[in-house]
């Protein structure tokens, strides 16, 4: 029978690990460690794979694998376990603007906006009408609306502002349905925390909501997404230069007000995949891509303790990659090639098998 959700999405219920990430672990990384002869932890590398992670529809053939998904979760819902489905939104046209790891399908040159809103989230709202039954959580588009705060300077996040503001508010007006929440991206206290970034931030987040006619799935922001940092910490790590904002709490709490002074009242989640090990191994606090000295972190819950955090929850799915480190590769960033950064590395969103182990062996709360 149809959900309507209100409030909370997450309260009260569990959220869906996936087939996708635990056969990544149980087809690629326990071989690995068995051939390694690191056998001893392949247990906790199993444990892993039933902690739940978001799946990232990056092309628009992924869309194929959507309802496999979600014929798991009503499968699992007829078990009597209230389960959410938690999905990523992430086929921009001039995607991830500012680096070049994560450079999607699609382009503005090439027809991307038209083809983003009838190849990409047309066929996903039809998908989800289909399933009425199954409440679902949606991160939107993550480091777009980040870039457009902060990246003005770099022509390519500039040449695309109008495109992703009219393809993030086409996405959250046709997604707007009884049984979906949404959390546009955020990017994270690094990045927007700092006074000048946070104040702009306000009123531009606030009137992607308005301007889309304030939907009611529209739930919030997603912070943190495929970064390291703590939800709360005593001591600002030293890399965090003096910032008086250093951790996700900090930040939502400093951005909540400026978002209701604005007219939303937003909610959040905040990405602690891999946040577990604090201060991480970052030299600075922008180097993004295969951080190492990291470690797998607060399991996703709803004992957050805190009135604006929905959940704790697992975004980037650990052990994918942020991109390659490969020199000659076309989306080949330097920032993979950091000092701060694990490699060799393959390919963004390709199975980094060294980056699972660093995020297993550092995980806290620690696996069996
Ligand atoms: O001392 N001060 O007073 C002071 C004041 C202001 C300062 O300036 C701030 O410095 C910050 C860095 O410290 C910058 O934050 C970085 O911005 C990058 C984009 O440009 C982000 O990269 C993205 O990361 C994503 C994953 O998170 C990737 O998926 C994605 O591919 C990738 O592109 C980094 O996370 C993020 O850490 C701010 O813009 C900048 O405004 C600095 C100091
Ligand atoms: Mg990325």
């Amino acid at each position: 029978n149809p959900v309507t959700i209100s409030g909370n999405p997450f309260a009260g219920r569990k959220q869906h690990f996936n087939a996708y990430y635990s056969s990544e672990i149980y087809n690629l990384a326990v071989p690995s460690l068995v051939a390694a002869g690191k056998a001893s932890l392949t247990a906790a590398a199993k444990a892993v794979a039933t902690v739940p992670t978001f799946v990232w529809f990056d092309t628009i053939d992924k869309l194929s694998q959507l309802e496999g998904h979600l014929n798991d979760i009503r499968a699992k819902r007829a078990t009597g376990e209230d389960t959410i489905g938690i999905f990523v939104v992430y086929d921009l046209p001039d995607r991830d603007c500012a680096a070049l790891a994560s450079n999607g399908e699609l382009s503005i040159a090439n027809n991307g906006v038209n083809i983003y809103k009838t190849q990409y989230i047309d066929p996903m709202v039809a998908i989800f009408k289909r399933y009425p039954d199954i409440p679902l959580a949606l991160v939107i588009e993550p480091d777009s609306v980040a870039n457009m705060i902060t990246n003005m300077g770099v022509t390519k996040c500039a040449n695309a502002k109008s495109a992703y503001e009219e393809c993030i508010s086409y996405a959250v007006q046709k997604l707007n349905l009884p049984n979906i929440a949404m959390y546009l991206d955020a990017g994270h206290a690094g990045w927007l925390g700092w006074p000048d970034n946070l104040s702009k931030s306000g009123p531009y987040y606030a009137g992607i909501y308005k301007n889309a006619g304030s939907p009611a799935s529209f739930r919030g922001l997603a912070t943190n997404v495929a970064n390291y940092n703590a939800w709360s910490i005593s001591t600002c790590p030293p890399y965090t230069q003096g910032a008086s904002i250093c951790d996700e709490k900090r930040y939502i709490n400093a951005f909540a007000p400026l978002l209701r002074s604005n007219g939303w009242d937003a909610h959040f989640i905040v990405d602690q995949g891999r946040s577990g090990k604090q201060p991480t191994g970052q030299g600075q606090w922008g180097d993004w891509c295969n951080a190492i000295g990291t470690g797998f972190g607060i399991r996703p819950d709803t004992a957050t303790g805190d009135a604006l955090l929905d959940a704790f929850v697992w975004i980037k799915p650990g052990g994918e990659c942020d991109g390659t480190s490969d020199t000659s590769a076309v989306r080949y960033d330097s920032h993979c090639g950091s000092s701060s950064s694990l490699k060799p590395a393959p390919e963004a969103g390709t199975w980094f098998q060294a980056y699972f182990e660093q995020l297993l062996v550092n995980a806290n709360p620690s696996f069996p």
